[in-house]
């Protein structure tokens, strides 16, 4: 039996058990998957200081450990350094995995993200994961984020322009409220549509069963011992 912890960094409900019944719907059988949302922190990530408020919740959850892996299911991908630090399996982020994935399937991926700001994320991750070869445009649909598993038309729009100027073999989908979409917009685009929750979810199973996880050498070793105060008292890691 594989356990899978999927955390939602935002507090929305209704997202964390869309991002659930996503993982679930792709895990193997074997696979248990259980989806929580930030206990503390913005609503929806949407700017770089939601996702500055949106990490400490996401690092109380993979503290809690007893999980064999876990998914950071934002597309910012917020913590995922730190959590890899101290979890006690692999930690998976839905912009890392959706990208990775892309690379699979064709020489060049679009991102389409939410709104027109967070473009400047997805592209510092392009650069952090090492992908500005291989993606070839960035697209906003300018749908705030917890409107958008109800804005079919707009991000469809965005997707087909992403498609058609850009030219590329792929398109990933730049928010974890998007994966509903996926397999319609593939279909009509004629193009593979990828999503990171689920590309997430079965990587995270991959590096599992064989028996991989983060390398506790170097970088994401664990934190070196010291004492934490104020809020983030309990954070401490003596
Ligand atoms: N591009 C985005 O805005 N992504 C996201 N914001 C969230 O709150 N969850 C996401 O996946």
């Amino acid at each position: 039996m594989t356990r899978l912890l999927v955390i939602n960094p935002n507090t929305a409900r209704a997202m964390t058990g869309l991002i659930g019944r996503t993982a679930r719907a792709v895990a193997a059988a074997g696979t248990v998957v259980d989806a929580v949302g930030n206990a503390m922190g913005p609503e929806s990530i949407e700017s770089h200081y939601d996702e500055a408020l949106a990490v400490p919740g996401v690092l109380a959850e993979i503290r809690r450990g007893g999980y064999d892996g876990y998914v950071i299911a934002c597309f910012g991908d917020p913590g995922l350094d730190a959590a890899r630090e101290i979890a006690d399996g692999p930690v998976i982020g839905i912009a890392e995995a959706a990208m990775h994935t892309a690379t699979l399937l064709g020489r060049s991926f679009s991102v389409v993200t939410t709104l027109s700001r967070t473009i400047g994320r997805a592209r510092d991750l392009v650069h952090r994961y090492g992908f500005e070869r291989a993606c070839s445009g960035f697209h906003a649909c300018d749908v705030p984020v917890l409107e958008v598993e109800a804005a079919r038309k707009p991000l469809f729009e965005a997707c087909a322009r992403a498609a058609e100027s850009d030219g590329c073999d792929v398109l990933v989908l730049g928010c974890a409220g998007m994966a509903g979409f996926c397999a319609e917009f593939s279909a009509e685009l004629r193009v593979p549509v990828v999503d990171g929750v689920s590309a997430a979810t079965k990587l995270a199973e991959s590096l599992i069963a064989l028996g991989l996880k983060t390398s506790d050498r170097g970088e994401f070793a664990p934190p070196p011992p010291k004492r934490y105060s104020g809020p983030l008292s309990t954070f401490g890691t003596q």
